[in-house]
């Protein structure tokens, strides 16, 4: 870890259980200023829970959080957090402005302010053209356009979507995309929870494969790395497909095939199947 970063929020060995249900097992996670980590697990595997805990709506039963050296729970820490929670949607009855001009007087922002920061918030998002357009006749990417805006309102330090680009189309969650490296670049730090193996290796600096604790940590680069050691040579006359350790076995393959064929690395996404399915069989 570089020395230099500023590390903005703190998990130190959570565990949430719901009765005698253990969703969160002994977390340890840390976000530094400045990046994008991603929280990666099938569903039911804990994201949700543990995101509710960074943002204060639940507490943990044991360990500890901190988020710029306070309780997710102490209301002054609220004003330095974004939160778009999943199966979120802006107020139908509400217009876009609207929307974003009552959540900055929710949040303290005063009068004026409000409108400031509502007209540069719907720049940004590039959501000018639909001030005036119910919150309940956008489209589903631009309604995640305007709940992101809506967390912004008040410039928060760290910002936390849970599975922002669920049922997006490519272009829509292509445009998320853009918007949150658009953040990064910004000096805000972002928590994502993502089903999107693409998406993580995009947009973040660092992801957690969890799977109730945390099964694999690192740049996607490093976790590929780690657990990426064998190919797949794809023999397209036959269309037979050979899985193969090690760069020699690949070369005496190749060696015997006649026509086209390709050589192929295991991605973020090949990774993710085989770390969560060699867990999945011991639970
Ligand atoms: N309020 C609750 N009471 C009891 N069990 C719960 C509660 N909330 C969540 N759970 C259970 O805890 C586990 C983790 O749920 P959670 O929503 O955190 O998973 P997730 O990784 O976010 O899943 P998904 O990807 O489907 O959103 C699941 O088995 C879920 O059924």
């Amino acid at each position: 870890m570089n020395t230099d970063t500023f590390v903005l929020v703190e998990v130190n060995n959570v565990w949430k259980l719901y009765g005698k249900f253990v969703a969160n097992e002994n977390i340890s996670m840390n976000i530094e200023e400045g990046e994008i980590v991603a929280l990666l697990g099938p569903n039911g595997a804990g994201k949700t829970t543990l995101v509710k805990q960074l943002y204060g709506e639940l507490n943990p039963n044991k360990g500890e959080i901190r988020v710029l050296g306070s309780k997710p729970t102490d209301r002054g820490i609220k004003k330095h957090m974004g939160v778009v929670p999943q199966e979120c949607e802006p107020y139908g009855d509400l217009t876009v402005w609207d929307n974003i001009y009552y959540m900055a007087r929710i949040k303290g922002v005063d009068k004026e302010r409000a409108k400031e920061r509502t007209k540069e918030l719907l720049e940004q998002l590039e959501l000018s053209d639909k001030g005036k357009t119910l919150g309940r006749d956008l489209s589903g990417g631009l309604k995640r356009r305007l709940l992101i805006s809506m967390a912004l309102v008040n410039d928060p330090k760290l910002i936390i979507l849970d599975e922002p680009t669920t049922g997006l189309d490519p272009q829509a969650r292509r445009e998320v995309w853009d918007i949150l490296l658009k953040l990064k670049k910004e000096g805000k730090s972002i928590l994502l929870t993502t089903h999107y193996l693409e998406e993580a290796e995009r947009l973040a600096n660092r992801i957690y494969f969890i799977y109730r604790k945390i099964i694999v940590e690192g740049t996607p680069n490093e976790v590929k790395d780690k657990f990426a050691n064998w190919y797949e040579v794809i023999d397209y006359s036959t269309g037979n497909v050979y899985r193969v350790k090690g760069e020699d076995e690949v070369k005496r393959i190749i060696q015997q095939l006649n026509g086209k064929f390709e050589v192929r690395a295991p991605s973020l996404e090949d990774v993710y199947l085989e770390v969560i399915k060699s867990v999945q069989g011991v639970h």
